[in-house]
């Protein structure tokens, strides 16, 4: 590794021994993920649930996507801020994404597809992805009850909490800055999600800031993906874990893509009893969720949109 840094970044692994609930390697697992977390705001998952062969056909899938002609990707709508297409104002645009909403669930997959291919796709698009999607989730739930777990709350507690979780899955597409200095494509930011989950394809580029504030350039392990808090964890937690503070900053020469898993809260997020106390007063109002789009939404409107605190201006006590 060229970035002894690199090496700050925790790795934890998700085998099928520490995915099982009760043994000590699930124990030692969720211990370090509080840890990570709460220090770090981000860890590297390495999750060989979803195979390299499942992982190569997730992009090659992608490759397509992007491929088709933009009016047919903007038919990817959504009312809400950044789940549908956008791509950034430069002409031609550099960077475009594409959402599915409610993405583990087979008919959302399928309404995407045929929204991109209505004369059908022979590529098995939605299988592919409705699989992938199934299984990163898997391992968001698991990350969420291992963080629920290690701050004493409840297993039914728990339990509701992931029924109630809906997930967005995200795609990027980056083409090459065709510069030779490094450019930043995706400027820093916290996402606006739980917990999102995420993986490149080959080419690196992910930029993560830990405490001391330097820029981190993410390494993925094969079979890894970066897990990252984001500004809706850190609420529900009563700022006890930190939001993963993050950017895409390429000198490839390569088109790069990115897949994204996002975890959002159908209802009204409280903030446990039990991480509020003397020391940690309540710092947030229970807030809703899938509401904190629309809320940023305004903001953007009104060109009042800074991306600082946002979470503390939308629901801050
Ligand atoms: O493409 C990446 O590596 C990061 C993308 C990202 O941060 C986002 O879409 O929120
Ligand atoms: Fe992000």
């Amino acid at each position: 590794m060229d970035n002894p840094k690199l090496q700050n970044l925790p790795v934890i692994n998700f085998d099928q021994e520490n995915l099982q609930h009760g043994t000590e390697s699930w124990s030692l697992a969720r211990n370090k993920v509080r840890h990570a977390l709460e220090e770090y705001g981000c860890f590297l998952a390495v999750y060989d649930a979803v195979s390299f062969k499942l992982r190569d056909s997730v992009f090659s899938a992608l490759e397509k996507l992007f491929d088709l002609p933009v009016e047919t990707k903007k038919k990817n709508t959504s009312d809400r801020l950044f789940f549908g297409y956008f791509s950034n104002d430069r002409n031609p645009s550099i960077h475009e994404s594409l959402g599915i909403e409610n993405s583990t669930n087979i008919e959302e997959v399928k309404k995407f597809s045929e929204l991109m291919w209505p004369q059908g796709n022979d590529d098995n698009f939605s299988g592919i992805i409705h699989e992938y999607a199934n299984l990163v989730a898997k391992l968001e739930q698991v990350v969420t009850r291992m963080v629920f777990e290690s701050y004493g709350l409840e297993k039914l507690k728990c339990d509701s909490h992931i029924d109630s979780i809906t997930y967005l899955l995200r795609f990027n597409s980056y083409e090459a800055p065709g510069v030779d200095e490094k450019t930043v494509i995706a400027p820093p930011h916290t996402d606006k999600s739980l917990i999102t989950i995420l993986t490149p394809s080959q080419v690196n580029g992910l930029e993560v800031n830990l405490k001391d504030e330097q820029w981190i350039p993410v390494d993925f392990l094969p079979s890894s993906f970066i897990v990252m808090a984001a500004d809706a964890l850190m609420a529900w937690s009563n700022d006890r874990i930190r939001p993963c503070l993050h950017r895409v900053h390429m000198n490839a020469n390569a088109r790069r893509s990115s897949v994204l898993m996002l975890s959002y809260h159908k209802g009204v997020l409280h903030i446990p009893q039990e991480l509020i106390d003397e020391e940690n007063p309540q710092r947030y109002k229970p807030f809703d969720h899938l509401g904190y789009h629309s809320f940023l939404k305004k903001e953007v409107q009104t060109g009042q949109h800074v991306q600082c605190d946002a979470i503390k201006r939308y629901c801050g006590v």
